[in-house]
């Protein structure tokens, strides 16, 4: 499917945030390892949570669905597979970031695999750490990449984890340790990369009854004596998704608001709004909404987004518009995405006419005249929403392979339907 953006004058709009990818993922593998039932209300429904979905229920775990709910039976702990298990996670690195701790309280070996790009996405720093708390790993093709084998029982104890790859490893670790045979001691020797993504972890492990105690980002010690117990759970809106749609009142000038988000949220990507406040616009928050506005005069920042890496894309094409210069720094972890984000955002800015230069962390981009043309999204959801959102102030993009937007967002161009016919 391809979509053909033109320029859009200044906006009055509401949009409706869609649930949370992250928050969705672990409220189904906290509902799968609790005791009794969980109803999660309003759970994102794309490929990705799909994913995470079917793994659970090939481990043996019944998820019903209802309207705008799903009902997970927990196992309490320990999956009663029967079998050795394959898990084919296609490009959903949280799903299989997170399933492969969860691996160790199966009762056979589990195989995890993914898509071509998948397997270029690394998992070593959490296979090796698995051994420490009872699991092996095996790989398949290239050590520390899927295809993995992952078997054990978890034993738990103290573990050390390199997080500056991805928050996902420690975030396995995280939710499988509450069902450990004893207490789990995680530490992390250097700041993790996208650290946000833990607190969103905790938050929802301890929803369900987990007990945690910490020391900021560099240990997390979790008790095996407070397992997770079943209960009726709602997913917050998304501010990855969400920036988009803030996006457009930058771009564009004009006033965007998105309803049914959290304004006290532990999401990273709330940071993205702070990013646009610097850049000259007014935002404002309501009770379960945030407005942005703008008169579409934009200036140039220097802004960390390490802990916000899934709005860097969208910060970038605010930032092709401004008057000044803008440098996004703590962006390294963004080559092992779903595609290669500081590099491929940086051609296909370029190829507009953008005035772009990059280092291994960070990416500068500078004023340049903009026009159109066609944005080969290589299959990643926020490239082509991304640069779809761009097509509105510069108009004339193509975006081709548009339906990889429905990788987190499907509604994404029904939501655009009046910008983007
Ligand atoms: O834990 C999560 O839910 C996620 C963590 C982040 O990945 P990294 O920790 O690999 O940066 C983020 O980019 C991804 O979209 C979701
Ligand atoms: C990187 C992302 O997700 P994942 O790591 O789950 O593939 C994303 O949604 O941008």
């Amino acid at each position: 499917m391809n979509k053909s953006v033109q320029r859009h004058g200044k906006v009055d709009l509401t949009f409706a945030a869609p649930p949370s990818k992250s928050f969705t993922h672990r409220a189904l593998i906290a509902g799968a390892l609790a005791s009794g039932k969980t109803t999660i209300f309003r759970p994102l429904d794309a490929e990705d949570t799909r994913l995470t979905a079917t793994a659970l229920r090939r481990l043996g775990i019944a998820i019903e669905e209802q309207p705008n709910r799903l009902i997970v039976t927990g196992c309490n702990g320990a999956f009663k597979d029967k079998n050795p298990t394959t898990l084919d996670l296609d490009n959903s690195g949280t799903s299989l970031r997170l399933l492969t701790t969860l691996a160790l309280l199966c009762n056979n070996p589990v195989i995890l695999t993914g898509s071509a790009r998948m397997q270029e996405r690394p998992i070593g720093p959490l296979a090796e750490a698995l051994p420490a708390i009872g699991g092996t790993v095996g790989f398949r093709n290239q050590p520390g990449y899927p295809p993995l084998e992952v078997s054990g029982k978890l034993r738990g104890g103290p573990v050390t984890i390199d997080g500056s790859v991805s928050s996902q490893f420690i975030s396995s670790i995280l939710m499988a340790a509450p069902c450990a045979e004893q207490e789990v001691v995680v530490t992390i020797p250097s700041p993790p990369a996208s650290a946000s993504y833990l607190d969103i972890t905790l938050s929802v492990m301890e929803a369900f009854g987990a007990k945690v105690t910490r020391d900021r980002y560099e240990q997390f010690a979790v008790s095996n004596h407070h397992h997770y117990t079943g209960r009726r759970y709602a997913i917050e809106g998304d501010y990855s998704s969400a920036s988009y749609f803030f996006a457009i009142a930058a771009l564009c000038g004009g006033k965007v608001t998105v309803t049914k988000l959290a304004p006290d949220s532990v999401q990273g990507d709330r940071r993205f709004l702070d990013a646009l406040a610097a850049m000259g616009c007014r935002v404002m928050y309501g009770k379960d909404e945030a407005t942005v506005e703008s008169t579409g005069e934009l200036s140039g920042i220097t802004f960390d987004m390490s802990a916000s890496p899934d709005t860097v894309q969208t910060l970038c094409m605010v930032a092709a518009r401004a008057t000044t210069p803008t440098t996004i720094t703590g962006i390294s972890h963004l080559k092992f995405k779903e595609s290669d984000r500081i590099n491929g955002t940086a051609e296909r800015l370029r190829a507009l006419g953008g005035d772009v230069s990059v280092d291994d962390d960070s990416i500068t981009i500078r004023p340049a005249p903009l026009h159109g043309g066609t944005i080969d999204p290589a299959n990643d959801h926020r490239t082509a929403m991304s640069f779809a959102i761009l097509g509105l102030a510069v108009g004339g993009i193509e975006i081709t392979g548009a339906e990889c937007v429905n990788k987190s967002f499907p509604g994404f161009w029904d939501a655009m339907q009046d910008l983007i016919p």
